[in-house]
């Protein structure tokens, strides 16, 4: 079991021979840790956060296993994975993540500066200071349990057995990878265990093999579990059909319904049960249909008093009470200056611009997944909002044939919420060649690589007149782990 964070446990990790390596280099969690660790968190430390700028390691946070960490559990070293704070109390947590998202501007401005796009700060500002105020991190107001989405895999445990339903450890490159459950991770729900714990129990019954390298055969894959705050549950099973028929695949859909609705698997009271054939890792609901095999087709989530319906494969923010926190920001930020047009580039289920549309004249919304446009137009009558428009398609496309006939009186605002991969530069582009668009809202949860690009792009000289940032937001949605929102607005 996890006992609550203390100091010295800080140091008894780092000291366990487990490396803290993330997307920021590989020094600089270790360096932050260690110096909170110590309470001698000084400005001193932003100056080796920027050094530590120029061997970065982009990508997700990894951990290297050095000498002595065979002395941690399974279970605290998969906690060391996934939720890396989990040691630090929060006041800590929020502490690390506002250095943190520092030293990603100060990288930015470091790269305007570099590029000549923008002017040095002025002399009175030090090298470690930002031309433009970074408010302080707002917290999540729920710590424990808070993911209304998981997905656990299926591989090999620490027992050898094939069929365990958890996380991995380990890589597949290093054929060293282990299934933990995730029962003692901190952001994960009761719910959501005891589905896995479930899935787990039925796939072992079950006569069919998992499919841990597809092509060594093998049937059942990942389960996905989204439950909403009135406890409603969805469970997404995903399944590779190898060469099965329909008629012996439909023999497991039903061991499966039958084990959620009259066998063991009832406890967990699922509200839908949803099954996916896939021979591919991830697949959208285009290329293969997500099946319905019980209950209902959508789950529903309150967001700041509006209602979203919710497809299997729709986007939601993670942390349905901290989203609110970050639409809330978004809200406030808009307020500052309010424009009559919003565009909402990469809408998902119409969150941001039904929450947006009371406050202007129109909203425009682009979303790539078609599930989730549905989504968002139902939502939209929903909430009785009518002055909103979804558009299917890829915002790279739909954006350069829409913006040269935008037109607004008062000027539009565009909140931009990409996925990791961050926005093509033709999306950039067109956002930059309208003047009508001062401002633009650039929400992220990964603002160093494609989103640092995208920073330059939309401050760089391209066609149109340029941004500059004025004033950034974090917003915790991901207690225990490194990750974090960031708000940034530019405008121009
Ligand atoms: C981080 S989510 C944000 C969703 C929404 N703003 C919200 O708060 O729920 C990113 C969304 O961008 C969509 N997306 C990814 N690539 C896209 C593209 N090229 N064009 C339009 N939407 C895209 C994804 O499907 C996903 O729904």
């Amino acid at each position: 079991m996890i006992i609550m964070p203390m100091l010295h446990d800080v140091q008894r990790v780092l000291s366990s021979g487990w490396k803290y390596v993330s997307h920021c280099g590989g020094s600089l969690w270790r360096i932050t840790i260690c110096t909170l660790a110590k309470n001698e968190v000084t400005s001193g430390h932003v100056q080796k956060l920027r050094k530590g700028l120029s061997n970065r390691k982009k990508g997700n946070i990894i951990h290297q296993k050095l000498p002595g960490n065979e002395k941690l559990s399974w279970e605290d070293r998969l906690a060391d994975a996934v939720t890396p704070l989990w040691h630090l109390s929060y006041g800590k947590q929020l502490h690390l993540k506002q250095l943190q998202q520092h030293r990603i501007l100060l990288e930015m401005s470091d790269l305007l500066v570099k590029d000549g796009i923008s002017r040095r700060p002025s002399l009175h500002l030090s090298r470690d200071d930002l031309s433009f105020p970074l408010m302080p991190i707002k917290p999540s107001p729920v710590r424990y349990g808070y993911r209304n989405k998981s997905t656990f895999s299926v591989n090999v445990g620490v027992d050898g057995n094939p069929k365990t339903v958890g996380f991995y450890l380990g890589s597949g490159k290093g054929k060293n990878i282990v299934c933990i459950s995730g029962n003692h991770l901190l952001n994960m729900p009761v719910k959501h265990k005891m589905v896995a714990k479930c899935y787990e129990e039925f796939i072992r019954l079950s006569p069919v093999d998992p499919c841990i390298l597809f092509h060594e055969g093998g049937h059942w894959r990942e389960v996905t579990v989204r439950t909403n705050s009135v406890g409603n549950t969805m469970a997404i099973v995903h399944f590779h059909p190898q060469k099965l028929t329909e008629m012996e695949i439909c023999v497991h859909k039903r061991a499966l319904v039958d084990y959620f609705t009259n066998g063991p698997g009832a406890v967990c009271a699922l509200d839908s049960l949803y099954f996916q054939e896939t021979s591919m890792t991830r697949c959208s609901n285009e290329d293969s249909p997500y099946q319905l095999l019980h209950g209902k087709s959508h789950i529903y989530e309150e967001v700041l008093g509006r209602k979203f319906r919710i497809s299997p494969d729709a986007f939601f923010q993670v942390n349905t009470e901290a989203a609110e926190v970050l639409y809330h920001t978004v809200g406030e930020l808009y307020l500052d200056r309010g424009q009559d047009t919003v565009l909402d580039v990469c809408s998902g289920t119409g969150v941001i611009g039904i929450i947006l549309s009371s406050k202007v004249k129109r909203v425009i919304a682009i979303e790539v997944v078609e599930q989730a446009v549905k989504d968002a137009k139902h939502n939209a009558s929903l909430n009785d909002v009518f002055n909103c428009e979804f558009l299917a398609g890829k915002a790279e496309v739909i954006l350069p044939q829409l913006m040269p006939s935008l037109k607004s009186e008062l000027g539009v605002t565009a909140v931009v919420n990409p996925s990791r991969a961050g926005l093509h530069y033709r999306v950039i582009r067109a956002l930059r060649s309208n003047p009508a668009v001062r401002r633009l809202i650039y929400i992220s949860c990964k603002p160093w690589g494609e989103a640092m690009r995208n920073f330059k792009e939309l401050c760089c000289s391209f066609p149109g007149e340029p941004f500059r940032p004025t004033v950034a937001v974090p917003v915790d949605m991901f207690p225990h782990t490194t990750h974090c929102e960031l708000v940034i607005v530019f405008e121009r």
